[in-house]
């Protein structure tokens, strides 16, 4: 492990702050700390939350098998996607809203993502927008996260406002053509985003703007009304993709992919890379689990473009077992946010730094030293 993590470790330990350590504690104190409405935005799934619960459940199908005796004293946990050199082998999803968890928001999440260099993915519904996240993140690597909505200029400005403030990946969500069925949403009434939550890119955005009869800051419920109105596009298909193209010489990922059919179609279309995510378990009660789904698709894609995973990853034994079967790095989702949800900037990044640390010893452990070196042959299945 490198100094930094080691000193903040340190600095972060939970004996020096009573911070939590395990995810379940995490969440333990996220419900403490938030009303219902927000803590169940974050926590639920789609229906009777079956697909959210198979996320996690599939991953003790799986068993590691170390190989020991093998000099694990000097370990490397970098991994490489399009030409940029990460510390480790996750980056933090993109969840929009962050707000109703905690005031520093996305800035927050963002600037603990920076000290550590892990890669930080901002979400189109975010509460602080795609300028003011760079800000606050330096150099620091980050990408933006694309919902794909009905009007495709406010969706071209928002790629090249990305592109332009050093985000360095687009990532384009599919999984949600439209919203999941959300029964803790609807028992609590919860509908942030009709209160304008999660709308810092499209009232900061000048072609947004510019549909508007009166400016966001003079007429809020007008703005909010034309957010809703563009917001979701079940309309789109395999064919709109290439018009991306015209507008970005970003890398271009899918994500919520889960078919290999459909790994298939995003090769042909030129895709530069795949996240095999069901969204949390969000969008459709039922659904396979995202790791159950994973070797299929890595089988298809063969390593041609990278293949991400996400949806479920709660420790360093769910990072090693998603990238033996196939992921070149994961995507870590609600962990974070209790972090944000329990104690801001500060959470968040001890939440990363206990998961890199979890990461680093479970590589040593499983008698391996690099990322590069975890494949299929370290797991067996579970009987
Ligand atoms: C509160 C919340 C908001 C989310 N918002 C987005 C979003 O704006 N865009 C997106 O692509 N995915 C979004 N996701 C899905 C995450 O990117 C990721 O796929 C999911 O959290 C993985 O599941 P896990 O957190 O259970 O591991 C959101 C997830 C949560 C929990
Ligand atoms: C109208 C705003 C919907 C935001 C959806 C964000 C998301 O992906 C999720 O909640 O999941």
């Amino acid at each position: 492990m490198n100094a930094q993590f080691a000193s903040i470790q340190r600095q972060y330990s939970p004996a020096a702050q009573p911070l939590p350590v395990s995810y379940y504690e995490w969440e333990y104190r996220a419900r403490q700390a938030l009303p219902n409405g927000p803590f169940g935005y974050i926590a639920g799934g789609a229906g009777s939350e079956d697909t959210m619960r198979a996320n996690s459940d599939a991953f003790l199908r799986w068993r590691i098998q170390p190989r020991l005796l093998n000099d694990v004293s000097k370990r490397d946990l970098t991994v490489t996607l399009f030409g940029q050199t990460f510390p480790v082998p996750f980056l933090l999803a993109p969840i929009g809203l962050q707000e109703i968890a905690h005031p520093d928001a996305e800035s927050g999440s963002a600037r603990a993502a920076a000290e550590l260099g892990v890669p930080f993915i901002l979400s189109t519904p975010a509460s602080r927008s795609i300028e003011k996240v760079a800000e606050v993140m330096g150099n620091a690597p980050r990408w933006f996260q694309l919902y794909w909505g009905k009007d495709f200029d406010v969706v071209a400005s928002m790629v090249q406002r990305a592109e332009k403030s050093g985000y360095t990946a687009i990532v384009v969500t599919i999984d949600l053509p439209v919203r999941g069925w959300r029964e803790r949403d609807i028992r609590n009434h919860y509908y942030p985003a009709r209160a304008g939550v999660g709308t810092a890119n499209f009232m900061t955005d000048p072609v947004f703007r510019s549909k508007l009869k009166q400016p966001p800051e003079k007429d809020m419920d007008a703005a909010i009304a034309l957010f809703l109105s563009i917001y979701f596009n079940p309309a789109l298909t395999w064919n709109d993709l290439p018009l991306l193209r015209q507008y970005t010489k970003l890398p271009i990922l899918l994500k919520g992919l889960f078919a290999p059919q459909d790994a298939e179609m995003a090769l042909q279309y030129g895709m530069d890379g795949l996240i095999v995510s069901n969204h949390g378990g969000r969008q459709l009660d039922g659904e396979l689990a995202a790791l159950d789904a994973l070797p299929k698709i890595s089988e298809v894609v063969q390593g041609r473009i990278p293949v991400l995973m996400d949806s479920g990853i709660r420790g360093g034994d769910d990072v090693i077992k998603a990238l033996a079967l196939g992921a070149s790095a994961v995507l870590l989702g609600r962990p974070y946010i209790y972090g944000l949800a329990v104690a801001g900037e500060q959470g968040v990044k001890q939440v990363l730094s206990n998961l890199i640390t979890d990461i680093d010893l479970s590589l040593a452990n499983t008698g391996r030293k690099s990322i590069s070196e975890i494949n299929r042959s370290l797991l067996v299945k579970a009987q």
